[in-house]
């Protein structure tokens, strides 16, 4: 069970909640002619500072698609993201690159680790391509918090799914940056590791301040979040608060009807 992750989270949002960032109309659309698929079709959503977001959906509803763009890997096809005041898609290549590496921090299903570098130097990997020095003292005590430290020296192949993770969380939360993106985090984890993450990244936020936005399936992870926005064929189709489990399953499921009613 998950559910006590995140028991005494209070969320209010007024007009002065500060946004990390915003997706404003955001169209994606891949290929031309007959086979053009609308992967986002006037996507716009707010991402509050500081705040665990789960972004939910059917297969298909955009959500990777979404998490992509806002990350800087794809390209919307017209609309903005904003992260904080960028506009991402006002930037060049190599300033597009130098954002993704300072302010973006990514943890992926597989944890998205050099095969060939240790664990200690997969952590250090973004300050080492910007030429910065890691801060030691915050580095030794995100890899101890993490329950990491006696694993350095360790290739990934050396390490269990759990251990990789936490790695690659470390790696996200060593530049401080302005948003973590997590795509399906938990998806390859059994359910002790899936908890484990889960905490983390809870932790990255109650603890740390930092915002994070997550794609999941899953009812149990959302759960631990701040907030939950619901996709529906490239849109957003609603929007709630400290979500329980409960409570997702039962939004979750009238999306799905409602889906089968318009169909
Ligand atoms: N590179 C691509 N080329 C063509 N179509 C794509 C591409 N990437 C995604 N799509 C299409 O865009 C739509 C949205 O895909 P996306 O992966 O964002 O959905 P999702 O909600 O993340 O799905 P899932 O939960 O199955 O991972 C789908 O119809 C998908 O087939």
């Amino acid at each position: 069970m998950t559910s006590d992750i995140g028991a005494s989270r209070s969320v209010t949002t007024d007009s002065t909640t500060p946004l990390a960032a915003r997706a404003i109309d955001v169209v994606r659309e891949y290929g031309s002619g007959a086979g053009r698929v609308r992967a986002l079709d006037g996507l716009t959503i707010d991402l509050f500072a500081q705040r665990f977001t789960a972004i939910m959906g059917a297969s298909g509803s955009g959500k990777s698609t979404f998490l992509h763009c806002l990350a800087g890997l794809d390209q919307a096809t017209s609309g903005q993201i904003l992260l904080g005041e960028t506009d991402l898609g006002s930037l060049g290549d190599e300033s597009l690159t130098a954002t993704r590496r300072d302010r973006i921090g990514f943890v992926f299903q597989d944890g998205n680790l050099l095969p060939h570098l240790t664990a200690a130097e997969n952590i250090d990997l973004g300050a080492s391509l910007a030429g910065h020095r890691p801060d030691r003292a915050w580095r030794a005590g995100l890899v101890e918090h993490l329950g990491i430290s006696d694993r350095m020296r360790h290739l990934p192949a050396q390490l269990s799914g759990g251990q990789r993770q936490r790695v690659a969380v470390a790696r996200a939360l060593l530049g401080r940056p302005d948003l973590i993106v997590a795509d399906e985090p938990t998806g390859a984890l059994d359910s002790a590791s899936s908890r484990s993450l889960l905490e983390m990244l809870r932790a990255c936020v109650d603890d740390y301040g930092q915002t994070v936005v997550m794609v999941t399936h899953d009812p149990a992870a959302a759960a631990v979040t701040d907030e939950v926005v619901l996709l529906k064929d490239g849109r957003a189709a609603g929007v709630f608060r400290t979500p329980t489990h409960e409570s997702v399953l039962e939004r979750v499921g009238e999306l799905a009807s409602h889906s089968e009613e318009t169909a």
